[in-house]
């Protein structure tokens, strides 16, 4: 094992997310089995308390990986050196509300987070952003922090994927593994594009595989899109060890890398790529490499795709321009 441990932040620290989250990076399921972690805990002052009994659960787990855990209430404390900030600490929505709902309640949190991770992050820093409205959240802490390349940002759009294939292989009967190139395009919302067009069932069209638009339209795109509030609906409360399962899959093959044969969809800064407005975080099909990250380039994109990313593209420009009205960019 190396002897350098990787600093991951994690805000929202003692949440649902949370819960299942630290574990998760804690037994090795981000950085794998050779690579020590610290984990630097960010949670405001009244859910400390109970974070530290989420402490004392995770040091009961004796994880080989986990060198050490530090919890706290002020961001520039704990993201000081840190290489991997997960920004989940955030309001979770509810019952009969959109995402985009929370803007105003959640907004101000990246503010201050941007700031401080531009100040203390360390030079490598990463920041993958899951707290709700994703996509607007990373681009806040984004513009607040302007010494950290825009690149190093991005919003969590990896459950949506992870969704779109579990969806498709009940419908074709066939094993996730088999399932490639699925791509969410556009905001984490109810208006986001799974794309079924460019995906591969064990090296064939997908949307041929389906073979009926119907479907595809009508209750792919809509089930894939409203999940969270399907599980909401369900639940009670909205996803939290899915969407940590997620965290650590976008955050792995950021840092990692994609596998060959495959991309990923992760929400990262728009260069104007496939028509959607330059600076947005948006989703995109992207394979990654030593945490970097590219668009894949050269998609055909049809009538039916364009109306869609366009719709969603359009969401993302208005919660831009309304954060701007806030002053929070
Ligand atoms: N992008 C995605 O795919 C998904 C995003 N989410 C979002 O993730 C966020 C967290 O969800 P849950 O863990 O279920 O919520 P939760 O309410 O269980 O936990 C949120 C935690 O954040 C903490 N927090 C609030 N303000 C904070 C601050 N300024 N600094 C540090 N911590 C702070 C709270 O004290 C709370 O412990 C929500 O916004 C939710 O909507 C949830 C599922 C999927
Ligand atoms: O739907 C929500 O509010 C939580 C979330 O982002 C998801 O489950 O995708």
């Amino acid at each position: 094992m190396s002897t350098t441990p990787v600093k991951v932040a994690v805000t929202g620290a003692a949440g649902q997310i949370g819960y299942s989250l630290l574990f998760r990076i804690a037994c090795g399921d981000l950085l794998g089995p050779d690579t020590p972690v610290q984990l630097q805990l960010l949670e405001i002052e009244p859910a400390l308390k109970a974070l530290e009994g989420t402490v004392m659960e995770l040091n009961d787990c004796a994880f080989p990986t986990l060198a050490g855990v530090e919890i706290g209430s002020d961001p520039n404390k704990i993201f000081d050196g840190a290489n991997l900030a997960l920004l989940v600490g955030a309001r979770p929505r509810t019952k009969g509300m959109e995402r985009g709902d929370l803007l105003s309640a959640n907004g101000a949190i990246f503010t201050g987070q941007g700031k401080a991770l531009n100040d203390h992050a360390a030079d490598d820093i990463r920041v993958g952003v899951t707290g709700n409205p994703a996509n607007t959240n990373a681009l806040i802490a984004s513009t607040n922090a302007p010494d950290i390349p825009k690149e190093r940002f991005s919003a969590l759009t990896r459950l949506d994927h992870n969704r779109a294939i579990s969806q498709l292989s009940e419908k074709l009967g066939v094993p996730v593994t088999e399932i490639k190139k699925m791509t969410i395009w556009g905001n984490h919302s109810a208006t986001q594009f799974p794309d079924l067009f460019h995906a591969e069932v064990d090296g064939k069209n997908a949307y041929d595989a389906v073979g009926d638009q119907d479907w595809y339209a009508d209750t792919f795109i809509p089930t894939v899109a409203k999940r969270g509030a399907a599980i909401i609906e369900a639940r009670g409360a909205s996803s939290a060890a899915s969407a940590a399962s997620a965290t650590i899959d976008a955050a792995r093959d950021w840092l990692l890398g994609s596998a060959a044969d495959d991309w990923v969809s992760m929400a990262v800064v728009s260069d104007g790529s496939y028509g959607v407005a330059e600076g947005i975080i948006s989703s995109f099909p992207v394979v990654t490499k030593n945490g970097d990250w590219e668009i894949v380039q050269g998609l055909e994109i049809n009538d039916f795709s364009r109306g869609k990313i366009d719709a969603s593209v359009a969401e993302l420009v208005e919660e831009r321009d309304a954060v701007k009205e806030l002053g929070l960019i």
